[in-house]
């Protein structure tokens, strides 16, 4: 059989695309013009973010290769000549690369960077020190081994070294639980603590105390100042006391203190309220407050110290832990290649791989970790390298490619490494890549479009975004504002490629619960988006509708709420089974017959199974176990609970009994890990409904002809627990890190950590934006967004539902009860002889066009040039 080979350059490209203008499309054009071009399939990489849109790519190859290859389809043959602008493709060549393709279909590579990664540590087991027969952990597994190495740390501590981290640990102050803080400490640390160097965490230094005899002195000074107002002088008499009995930590938090600060950054007067000190204190004010900052910094330090020691035994007991099961996470290999790749030459690389890698398609590039950049890196300048396919004797033009798209404004996964500013990274490293940008969707209506411009070009019209003193680094609010000025001045104008498509945006406040807390009124503002969605299902039967929240409790509370109103639901991503109240009870029964003495369980049995079937009792739970193991005896509960269940629960159940036959496979399975897992292992129902419920992080890649918004009234960003790196840019191992301390306190860290600390803020603002940007954009027709009514008229909360508001300029009253605030587009989008999508939407082809530059000018250019 012979193929004509079809040539073409295909230049290194980055594209930067907005929501909806054809990430996927573009991605996979490409991978079938590399295959057209008859690259051999083990040569092609191509990653995605998640398996799902993994298969979707390889699908789509499939069925665009099997219909242009039909004789009798002229116009699938056109559509693909112009995607991959080859118009001489004839039916023959793809028939034949179909064919071509099926064969080899083990070798092409378009996968997840985890299942890259896993493929990759296979040809390295000696390099990454790996286990003999090794095997990936799945998160619930991981969290076991994790507490089981907390537990041994905490094991090899004697009482007082115990009582001493943990004071170190939490600032001075010993908390309740020693291994839930150790987890907490593994949780927020452990990740960026591998990607750094041992002395990382000894780089905060706290500075020198001042000496004992000056700080006497200054406690004369302070005592001996006689000020006219009554509060300064006891609080001068009240700084003295406590500097002299050494008790600088009662000062951490003092007015007085924040005020020195402050009036010494802005070259001010030191004021308390709105007295003025006696004059010649400035001095003595000057060492109190260093001796007040040594203490709080000190703190800081010491805190460090702890956590780098108590992060090196967990390290070592989870590597023993992993290595005699012979186990690994997904992370622990990104880590072991990403040491390994970082300094290894590409073409050692290639050869040690199971065949070279000429074609390189990176997915979401915005979501990539600096560690996995580490490994894809090598590939990606290979790939880039196309002048040495050509030495090399190539009868191609092409022998190599390296193409990535992604959207930093879509960068949400921040929590799990992410960093959008690894874009940059790509246009320093890579010589000679060209860049794109595309913010023509094809997914949404005008309407749509000019609600998404609306909200984040005029994001700055929050009251927010002009707050805190922008010189002042030490001001959190400062860095947060500039965040959003930032994202408001570098969003790009999108345009609907679909301008016949009807669309509507609606803003409305729910009812208020005159006297409730805020828990009742979340909970009211869920009943009412409920009620709203029970409507549109009606309405636009055959839509679809996504409901997008913040957290994964409202999901389950909406999947309730909405099935009480008889809505048809499912849920992306899938809930514990614990979202059935028939599950519950089996697993109470099964707690009854591991703690028979513990009422509670009991209790719930005896209103539920046992009126079923009364033999079921602890002992006669405990035998069935015993002797018939748990899977067989969690069958027969479900099985006694089944005929008197909802047609829901029984398929829980179901899920339920294949859960436990899976989890006996268990070399020890035990009762009480069982029913943990059972609480923490999120089951998808098999059918998606019309109606489909997640949050906005699984609704990322998705699009719903209708996206209701239920819960924009939570903060925006959370005060962070975690620890601040200090690093020269997000995409490089971090020179020093140190455990956060909250912004009142930054003002005592010098310019360096200030600035540290800000950006992490700023970082986590910008991560609240992309994940409201995902959020909207994910709507083709209908928008409606539902709001709790503010407690005030200026309503200008640090919510997402605050920012909307003042961005879109409106003028009615926020705190009205079940008020449309806002109103857009055509509230008559559902009506069928008005809508015809897809019918009269030709495919569009999406032409490039290359632009080549410096790194520099690529960097200030590329948010704002369009070049489609
Ligand atoms: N060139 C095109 N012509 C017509 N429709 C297109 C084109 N490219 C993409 N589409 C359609 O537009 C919609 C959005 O495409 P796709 O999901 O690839 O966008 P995306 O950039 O990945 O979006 P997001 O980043 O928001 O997930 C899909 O329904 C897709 O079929």
């Amino acid at each position: 059989m012979t193929t004509k080979t079809i040539t073409g350059a295909l230049h290194p490209t980055l594209v930067r695309a907005s929501a909806g203008t054809g990430k996927t499309y573009q991605l996979t054009a490409r991978l079938l013009r590399i295959l057209l071009q008859d690259s051999p399939p083990e040569t092609i990489l191509a990653t995605t973010f998640t398996r799902k849109a993994a298969g979707e790519i390889l699908n789509r190859v499939l069925e665009v290769l099997a219909k242009a290859g039909d004789d009798n389809d002229q116009a699938s043959l056109k559509a693909l000549q112009e995607q991959v602008g080859i118009p001489s493709l004839q039916h023959q060549t793809c028939r034949q690369q179909l064919h071509r393709i099926l064969k080899n279909i083990h070798r092409l590579r378009i996968c997840t960077l985890d299942s890259l990664f896993t493929q990759l540590a296979r040809s390295f087991p000696f390099e990454l020190s790996l286990p003999p027969a090794w095997r990936l952990t799945d998160e619930i597994e991981e969290v076991w081994i994790q507490e089981r190495a907390v537990s041994n740390v905490v094991s090899i501590l004697n009482p007082s070294e115990m009582t001493t981290m943990l004071t170190m640990l939490g600032k001075g102050e010993i908390k309740r639980s020693i291994q839930r803080e150790l987890m907490q400490v593994v949780d927020t640390a452990y990740g960026i603590h591998r990607r750094s160097t041992s002395d990382a965490w000894m780089k905060l230094v706290a500075p020198k105390r001042p000496d004992q005899k000056e700080i006497t002195k200054v406690a004369g000074e302070l005592r001996q100042a006689d000020p006219s107002q009554k509060t300064v002088r006891a609080k001068l008499q009240k700084l003295a006391d406590a500097i002299e009995t050494g008790d600088f930590n009662s000062l951490v938090d003092d007015t007085l203190i924040r005020n020195i600060a402050k009036a010494r950054r802005t070259h001010a007067e030191v004021k308390f309220g709105r007295s003025k000190l006696p004059d010649g204190l400035d001095d003595a004010l000057d060492v109190v407050y260093a001796a007040v900052r040594t203490e709080l910094v000190g703190l800081l330090v010491s805190q460090n110290e702890a956590t780098a020691k108590i992060l090196a035994a967990y390290d070592f007991h989870v590597n023993t832990l992993k290595q005699s099961s012979r186990v690994l996470s997904f992370e622990d290999v990104a880590v072991r290649l990403s040491r390994l790749f970082s300094g290894i030459d590409p073409q050692a690389l290639i050869n040690r791989m199971d065949g070279a890698i000429d074609h390189v398609l990176l997915d979401e590039f915005q979501d990539t970790s600096p560690a996995q950049w580490q490994v894809l890196r090598p590939l990606a300048v290979r790939a880039c390298n196309v002048e040495a396919a050509v030495e090399d004797g190539s009868e191609r033009q092409i022998g190599r490619s390296f193409f990535c798209v992604g959207d930093t404004k879509q960068a949400i996964y921040g929590w799990r490494g992410g960093v959008a500013e690894i874009f940059d990274a790509v246009t320093d490293e890579i010589d000679g890549i060209a860049e794109t940008e595309q913010n023509e969707s094809f997914r949404s209506s005008p309407d749509i479009i000019d609600f998404v411009n609306l909200v984040f070009r005029n994001l700055s019209r929050h009251p927010l975004s002009s707050e805190g003193d922008p010189k002042d680094p030490s001001d959190k609010t400062a860095h947060e504002a500039t965040a959003i000025r930032r994202f408001a001045s570098q969003f790009p104008d999108h345009t609907a490629f679909k301008k016949s498509l009807k669309g509507y945006v609606r803003i409305q406040t729910s009812m208020k619960v005159e006297g409730g807390d805020k828990e009742a009124n979340d909970n009211a503002c869920l009943e009412d988006a409920a009620k709203q969605i029970a409507e549109i299902a009606k309405e636009a039967s055959g839509k679809k509708i996504g409901v997008l929240t913040r957290t994964n409790s409202a999901v389950a509370q909406l999947i309730n709420m909405l099935e009480s109103l008889n809505v048809e639901v499912s849920q992306e991503g899938g809930n514990p089974l614990t979202d059935s109240a028939a599950v519950e009870t089996v697993l109470s029964a099964l707690m009854m017959a591991e703690h028979p003495g513990d009422g509670r369980w009991r209790f719930h049995v005896e209103q539920t199974l046992l009126v079923a079937d009364p033999t079921l009792t602890a002992d006669s739970i405990r035998r069935m176990v015993e002797q018939r193991g748990i899977a067989q005896t969690v069958e027969r509960l479900c099985g006694t609970l089944a005929p008197i269940c909802t047609a829901r629960d029984t398929l829980r159940l179901r899920q339920l009994a294949r859960l436990a036959i899976a989890y006996e496979n268990n070399p020890q399975p035990r009762l009480r890990d069982f029913v943990r897992l059972v609480r923490e292992k999120r089951i998808e129902r098999p059918q998606q409904a019309q109606v489909r419920v997640m949050t906005v992080h699984q609704s990322k890649g998705l699009e719903f002809d209708v996206v209701v918004l239920p819960q924009l009234d939570g903060p925006l960003t959370r005060s962070s627990g975690n620890c601040v790196a200090d690093a020269k840019s997000l995409s490089e191992s971090p020179q020093g890190i140190t455990r956060y301390i909250g912004q009142d306190y930054w003002h005592f860290l010098d310019k360096k950590w200030q600035h540290a600390f800000g950006s992490q803020g700023a970082s986590a603002m910008t991560e609240a934006l992309c994940l409201l940007y995902v959020a909207i954009t994910r709507a083709k027709q209908a928008l409606y967004i539902v709001v709790q009514p503010s407690n005030k008229k200026e309503f200008s909360t640090k919510t997402a539902a605050s920012l909307i508001y003042h961005a879109v300029g409106c003028e009615k009253d926020p705190t009205e009860s079940g008020s449309v605030l806002y109103e857009s587009g055509h509230s008559d989008w559902s009506n069928k002889d008005q809508v015809m999508e897809n019918a009269d939407v030709p495919v569009k082809k999406v032409q490039i066009q290359f632009r080549h530059a410096t790194s520099e000018q690529r960097r200030s250019a590329n948010r704002s040039a369009t070049t489609i």
